[in-house]
């Protein structure tokens, strides 16, 4: 089983628009609301693979129920614990010369909602993979991601953590199977400015010898850098192409190697088809589609285990 825990999901409303405005009316071309939220992501990336996932996190209000609705128009398992009270929020995304982000901060999640989602981790069996993504709401404790951590581990289940800062290094400790930071997070969490690959795989190896089994570093465009339990360290590059959205391109790889990790079991295979995931969101409008990513692979010449989904 995979499950995919967003404690502050959302609703993406975003927009298109052409120029640059400040303080003055900005008016669209063109919008769209998706369910968002990066474990969802993850979750309706795998979907496209035909790997089903429950999407774990809470839900409120009016929005909520449309979150879940979209979920289930896409066909994906969701287990949300609906709150009392507040909204989920909405994050608008406004794309044109540049994008820009508005997240919200959320519905208030009281300890009672937390201990609930806590107890659906019991569901978890060993061999299952968890995915832990997203910021954590300000009413939640500062440790909850700890707290749902250990119960993963005491359930011996794989996790991967993409978080970022505090939150990444406090997570290094129960020994995830998979961290995700980019190159500019990675760089925060020493001091640095990465700009090589090289420097990435410094400062990764790092993260390894705090508690992280592997280490997927992103460099948007410059590809990405990976080191495994196995002690190897691989490089790849990103497909070229025009960039049209980078919201959720980093969720998209992580669903794209943890699909290929469960079809190949092969650490390169999941490198590549986490790569080609990423990159195909970044030339979609939203979420990569399973037909655009596999026109990657195709175009990356690294097909052999195509067959095998
Ligand atoms: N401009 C781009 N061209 C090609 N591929 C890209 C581009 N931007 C992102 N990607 C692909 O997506 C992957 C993840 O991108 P990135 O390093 O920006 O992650 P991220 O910062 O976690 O993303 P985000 O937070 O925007 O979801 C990259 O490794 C690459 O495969
Ligand atoms: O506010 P957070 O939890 O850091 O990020 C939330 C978010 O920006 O991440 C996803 C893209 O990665 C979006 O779907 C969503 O709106």
């Amino acid at each position: 089983m995979v499950m995919t825990i967003t404690l502050n999901p959302s609703l993406d409303y975003v927009a298109e628009t052409v120029g640059k405005a400040t303080g003055s009316v900005i008016r669209t071309q063109h919008e769209t609301i998706y369910p968002g939220g990066k474990g969802i992501n993850v979750s309706l990336v795998l979907k496209q693979f035909g790997i089903p996932s429950k999407a774990l996190g809470f839900c409120a209000g009016f929005t909520g129920k449309e979150l879940c609705r979209l979920l289930s128009e896409a066909g994906c398992d969701e287990d949300m614990i609906e709150l009392a009270d507040g909204f989920t929020r909405i994050n608008v995304k406004v794309s044109g010369a540049r994008e820009t982000e508005l997240n919200g901060s959320g519905p208030h999640i009281s300890q009672e909602a937390f201990s609930a989602l806590i107890q659906k981790l019991s569901a978890l069996q060993a061999g299952d993979f968890v995915v832990l993504a997203g910021s954590v709401p300000a009413s939640l404790p500062s440790d909850a991601y700890e707290q749902l951590l250990s119960v993963a581990a005491s359930r011996k289940a794989e996790v991967i953590v993409d978080v970022s800062g505090a939150l990444l290094m406090r997570a290094l400790t129960f020994s995830p199977w998979l961290v995700k930071p980019n190159h500019h997070e990675l760089g925060e969490l020493f001091g640095v400015t990465i700009q090589t690959r090289e420097e990435a795989a410094h400062y990764a190896k790092k993260l390894q010898e705090n508690g992280a089994r592997n280490v997927l570093v992103s460099m948007a465009e410059q590809g990405a850098v990976l080191l495994t339990e196995n002690g190897e360290t691989c490089f790849a590059d990103a497909p070229q192409g025009t960039l049209v959205n980078s919201v959720g391109a980093g969720d998209s790889m992580v669903a794209g190697f943890l699909a290929g990790w469960l079809f190949t079991k092969s650490f390169a295979d999941a490198l590549q088809l986490g790569i080609c995931t990423g990159s195909a969101t970044a030339f979609s409008p939203w979420l990569a589609k399973k037909e655009s990513v596999l026109s990657l692979l195709c175009e990356s010449g690294k097909t052999d285990f195509m067959n095998k989904f």
